[in-house]
């Protein structure tokens, strides 16, 4: 609408009926009040978009809460995003939500095959000469981009045009100023390239890329795997002594970090392992001070 303000001609008659000729015999030329329709109809959206924000920003309070890994699925519209998130979750989420029961539909859990579980965030899909001001609409979502531990940049590798694709995507991150969260590159819909086993070879060359299809299926426990080796490199090493009576507190290590050595003492349960940082902070009290390094 904001594009289409100052271009205006008479196109929005239909609004004034809409509003039940009401606007009409004001002595306003037909084209302002089209202008004046738009101007309100805009206002009313901005205010939508504002409480979809606020409420955005309440569940990632709530979320932070929580030391599960949050992951936004990025990347040129229709590279496969929404298709790739439902396939994860088709495959693997749990089917009852016990603590995010009330996630905004474009969050979920993901539950790995070896139990490990991080929340996927779709978000909206990147063009070419994104307006600016239409990035200001997609702020809510982007928001969460910024927000996220890791991003997952989804392209459509069997398109023509993937290489511009991918690099206007970058484009939008580096306007969002988001470069320093870590990232995977996932080429998608290999299954319908028609080169696959070239992309395959070129995928495996580089460490920072997984080859797959979200349609079929093809390549997901690689890419789940790259996602464990992205997560562990953000994690920070802890080594603890758990007292028996906080039987909770190794459970959610076993959940959400990566256990290298588990030890039981007369004192409690000795662990080593890669955590989340802020998880790392609530296991504070219970940290050993040791010499010995993380593995690499
Ligand atoms: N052949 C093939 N088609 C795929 C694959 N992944 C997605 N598609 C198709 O590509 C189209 C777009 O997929 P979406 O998942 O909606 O893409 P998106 O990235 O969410 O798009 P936006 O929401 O517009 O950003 C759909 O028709 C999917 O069925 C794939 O691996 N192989
Ligand atoms: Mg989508």
């Amino acid at each position: 609408m904001e594009y289409q303000l100052p271009r205006l001609t008479k196109m929005w008659t239909h609004l004034e009926r809409q509003s039940g000729g009401q606007v009409k015999g004001m002595g306003e030329k037909q084209i302002e009040v089209d202008k004046r329709i738009l101007r309100t109809q805009i206002g009313v959206l901005k205010k939508e978009l504002e409480t979809v924000r606020k409420h955005r920003k309440q569940y990632r309070n709530r979320r932070t809460a929580v030391p599960v890994p949050v992951i936004s699925l990025v990347g040129y519209t229709n590279a496969g995003k929404s298709t790739l998130l439902n396939q994860l979750t088709g495959a693997n989420v749990l089917a009852e939500d016990q603590l995010f029961a009330t996630l905004d539909p474009t969050t979920r859990r993901v539950q790995m095959k070896n139990g490990k579980e991080f929340l996927l965030t779709d978000t909206v899909g990147f063009i070419q000469k994104l307006p600016t001001t239409l990035v200001a609409a997609f702020r809510a979502t982007l928001e969460e981009i910024s927000e996220s531990s890791l991003l997952v940049h989804v392209v459509d590798i069997s398109h023509p045009l993937a290489d511009q694709q991918i690099e206007a995507v970058e484009k939008v991150l580096s306007e969002l100023d988001v470069s320093a969260i870590p990232k995977l590159i996932v080429w998608n819909k290999v299954d319908k390239a028609s080169n696959p086993n070239e992309i395959k070879l070129e995928a495996a060359k580089r460490d920072d890329v997984v080859c797959i299809s979200a349609l079929t299926g093809e390549g997901l426990d690689d890419f789940c795997s790259a996602i464990q080796e992205k997560l562990k490199d953000i994690m920070v090493w802890i080594e603890a002594l758990v007292p028996f009576d906080k039987g909770e507190l190794l459970n959610t290590i076993h959940k959400v970090g990566m256990v290298e050595k588990t030890e039981y003492t007369e004192h409690g349960t000795m662990i080593k392992a890669h955590v989340p940082l802020r998880f790392a902070q609530l296991l504070t009290p219970f940290r050993q001070l040791s010499k010995s390094a993380a593995p690499v």
